[in-house]
């Protein structure tokens, strides 16, 4: 199943890229940048990835990111995540950043962009990975700061597909941020919200609702609520789950308990994820492998939560052809 998995064409369409940072590259970067850490070496950098909850982690992941200071830094961060994915058969990668990360440290937005951008591009001509890049407020800080930052980004309109709402979910509602998003439909974006990570599934009705949402990320606090699995089938919305991310921040405490198949049985679009790889411990196989090993899923099933991601992606039309075409062939070459 393991080489099931790996040759399986993939797509990603939930992927932070400052959750890419490995600690190695994390202390290259520190050096090259004249930065000192907090830790003495990788390993103890390692051992600090116990988290009991999101904000746990996401105090560790902010404090990570700022080892990024150049362009060439972020482009090394995203060159060496698309070649990890390439190696893992993900087809094509819907990238979320946090630019108020950086620029509240004084990098600037266009800095972020350009070296993100670029390794995109790079990784398109030699690996034939296609992407998508997609803005996240962060949902912790004010409306007002988040307006900012889209007015910011306008200049950039080409290279971003869409935005995004992340970081600590509980208080901070979709409601708060109904003008931003309202600006960036407007403006002709995609629009997506982590929403029932740990927050309630009245903040998954929010982010349909009042954000217009086209996908939900995580989401999987959403079978509290059956009238709201029910619209979920009904009107075919992709959830963008995380396996290895929710039981690291311990949103299921056994994977064996995670209820991605259960929803999936349903008739829920589940896609899977990796969300921060390098803090959660593993990219697209090891969340594909855990999820299947823990909670049983057959070929039909993987091959289904593939078929999802495609569906689900903001792929131009000719590329989606091309990516079910090369998907089809796999499970009919491949299938008992
Ligand atoms: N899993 C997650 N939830 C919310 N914000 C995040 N930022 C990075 N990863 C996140
Ligand atoms: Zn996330």
């Amino acid at each position: 199943m393991e080489a099931f998995i790996h040759g399986l064409p993939k797509a990603e369409l939930h992927l932070h890229i400052e959750g890419t940072l490995e600690p190695e590259l994390m202390f290259d970067l520190a050096k090259r940048n004249g930065i000192k850490l907090a830790y003495p070496s990788v390993e103890a950098v390692r051992q600090a990835y116990q988290f009991s909850n999101l904000q746990d982690f996401l105090d560790i992941y902010y404090a990570g990111a700022a080892v990024l200071q150049t362009e060439q830094d972020f482009y090394d961060l995203t060159w060496a995540y698309l070649q990890k994915a390439h190696s893992q058969t993900v087809r094509h990668t819907e990238i979320f950043f946090d630019p108020q990360t950086h620029t509240a440290r004084g990098i600037p937005f266009s800095t972020v962009i350009n070296g993100i951008h670029r390794a995109l591009q790079d990784a398109h001509q030699q690996m034939g990975i296609t992407s998508q890049l997609i803005l996240c407020f962060l949902r912790h800080l004010s409306a007002e700061e988040a307006m900012r930052t889209l007015e910011e980004a306008l200049p950039y309109n080409a290279w971003i597909a869409g935005v995004g709402l992340d970081s600590s979910e509980k208080g901070h509602p979709p409601s708060k941020f109904v003008d931003v998003f309202q600006r960036a439909r407007q403006e002709g974006w995609r629009i997506v919200a982590h929403a029932g990570e740990e927050g309630p599934a009245q903040y998954v009705w929010e982010a349909l609702d009042l954000l217009g949402v086209q996908r939900i990320d995580h989401g999987v606090r959403s079978t509290d609520d059956p009238r709201l699995i029910d619209r979920l089938v009904r009107e075919g919305v992709a959830l963008t789950v995380c396996p290895l991310s929710n039981i690291k921040l311990r949103v299921f405490d056994r994977m064996e308990h995670h209820n991605l198949k259960t929803m999936l049985e349903q008739g829920v679009r589940v896609t899977i994820n990796s969300d921060d790889p390098a803090y959660f411990g593993g990219y697209m196989d090891e969340n594909f492998t855990a999820a299947q090993q823990a909670l049983g899923l057959n070929k039909d099933q993987l091959g289904q939560i593939s078929r999802n991601a495609f569906e689900a992606s903001f792929v131009s039309e000719a590329r989606r052809k091309e990516l079910m075409f090369e998907l089809e062939r796999y499970l009919a070459k491949n299938a008992d």
